[in-house]
């Protein structure tokens, strides 16, 4: 039997600007672009299992060994304290993190602040590593509601073009760290497929912009 890789890909932005790559890259990804609602795609001309998925599942998958490769954003690698191999980052899905609150929010004026935020762990990160105690409530998503209606004392978030917080009437009040696409490998997927991963990493590397893949030691 012909032996496949298992590439999840996250579902949305990410796969939205990751597709293109892949044709760039001479991968035939029409069964991926004209889908409906199917999730698996064998590639008909590469040995690539192309497996669509939420971003935060993509990791789960990766950490369990149940794919071979994940395509999946840095926070959410952050976030889940990702054990895996990034191989590459593929410079898309570009955003930065930021603490963000309404204009007449005074870091100062609050004691025990309240954080609305989809990244519990890089919020309490980034708080304890200050030496500030807050209160983290974990959202679901447009996090920008929760100053808005009463609901936390600011956020912690991802922006991009800074559109939301703006037609929101939040500010920034400071840059944690930036985000981006990652390509990351299952530590046993890469003892076993070690020839058809590197491939695939170079194939990706070709198209991007800093055009390097990570060495391995
Ligand atoms: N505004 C943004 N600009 C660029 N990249 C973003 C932005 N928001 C999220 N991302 C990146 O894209 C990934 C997936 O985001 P996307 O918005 O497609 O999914 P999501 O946030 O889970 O939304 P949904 O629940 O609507 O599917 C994120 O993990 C992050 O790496
Ligand atoms: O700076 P901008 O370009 O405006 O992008 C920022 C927005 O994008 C993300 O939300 P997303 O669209 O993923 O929706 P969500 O709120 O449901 O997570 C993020 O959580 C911000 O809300």
């Amino acid at each position: 039997m012909e032996t496949r890789i298992k590439i999840a890909l996250t579902k949305g932005r990410v796969e939205e600007q990751t597709l293109p790559i892949f044709t760039q890259a001479g991968i035939d990804i029409t069964a991926v672009i004209n889908k409906k609602r199917k999730l698996i795609f064998d590639l008909p001309n590469d040995p690539y299992t192309i497996i669509l998925a939420k971003g935060p599942d993509v990791s789960t998958y990766l950490s369990k060994g149940a794919i071979d490769i994940g395509i999946v954003g840095s926070d959410i690698l952050t976030e889940q304290q990702s054990q895996e191999y990034e191989l590459l980052d593929l410079g898309i899905g570009q955003c930065q993190f930021v603490l963000a609150s309404t204009k007449d929010f005074d870091p100062q004026a609050v004691k025990r602040k309240v954080i609305g935020t989809k990244y519990p762990n890089i919020t309490q990160a980034y708080f304890s590593k200050r030496g500030e105690d807050v209160e983290v409530v974990k959202l679901e998503g447009s996090v920008e509601l929760a100053p808005l209606i009463g609901m936390a004392d600011a956020i912690v978030d991802i922006t991009e073009t800074g559109t939301t917080l703006k037609e929101n009437h939040l500010k920034v009040y400071d840059y944690l760290q930036t985000v981006s696409t990652r390509v990351v490998v299952n530590k046993m997927a890469l003892k076993q497929h070690r020839e058809l991963i590197f491939d695939f990493i170079d194939r990706l590397a070709a198209q991007t912009k800093n055009n390097k893949g990570v060495t391995l030691k």
